[in-house]
């Protein structure tokens, strides 16, 4: 079984939640945020207003990503460096600074364990012989960012003894 010992190791897994997490961000427009006054922060004026962080787009932003920005490819957080715990503002599915997610961290473990044992205990097969870049990815906009059709995947226990 993965044990928490174990995810120090898992960096593979961890490129691919920063890249789900880069096209399909939990929260697309973040949690809105509101000046209660005009301020100038880092030389920038926003006025008495309510804001909405876009993750989503920012996710997909070629000039960010490069061109191929929409392609799941987990391959482009190799080496570079890109932290997901709001430090890098390129890619922020917790948010950033005082009001971003206390509950990063949990969040995070949890997802990293359940995955590696997903992952480590079962072969996984895509019904009906679809390939794989043959899935339906909609997603079904709103203050979350589900699936709009479930995902069918089966299951094959490949541990022995
Ligand atoms: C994968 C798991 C999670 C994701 C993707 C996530 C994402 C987010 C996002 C995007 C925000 C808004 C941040 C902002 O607007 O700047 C938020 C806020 C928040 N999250 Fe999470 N979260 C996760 C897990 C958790 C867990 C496990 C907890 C608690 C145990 C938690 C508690 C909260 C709370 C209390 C806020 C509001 C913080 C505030 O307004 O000051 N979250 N989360």
């Amino acid at each position: 079984m993965v044990g928490e010992s174990d995810l120090p190791k898992v960096t593979y897994l961890d490129m691919v939640i920063k890249e789900s997490f880069r096209l399909h961000p939990v929260a697309p427009l973040l949690i809105p945020h509101e000046s209660t006054e005009d301020i100038t922060v880092n030389g920038y004026f926003i006025k008495k207003s309510r804001i909405l962080v876009n993750v989503w787009s920012m996710g997909r932003d070629r000039t960010v990503w490069s061109d191929n920005a929409e392609e799941f490819f987990p391959e482009r957080f190799e080496n570079s460096g890109i932290d997901l715990r709001g430090h890098d503002f390129q890619l922020i599915p917790f948010g950033a600074g005082r009001r971003g997610c206390p509950g990063t961290q949990l969040g995070l473990t949890t997802l990293r364990l359940i995955i590696a044992q997903l992952v480590h205990c079962f072969d996984w097969e895509l019904p009906d012989a679809i390939l794989p870049n043959e899935l339906d990815m909609t997603e079904k906009f709103g203050l979350t960012l589900p699936r709009a059709n479930h995902l069918f995947a089966k299951p094959a226990y490949r541990l022995v003894g």
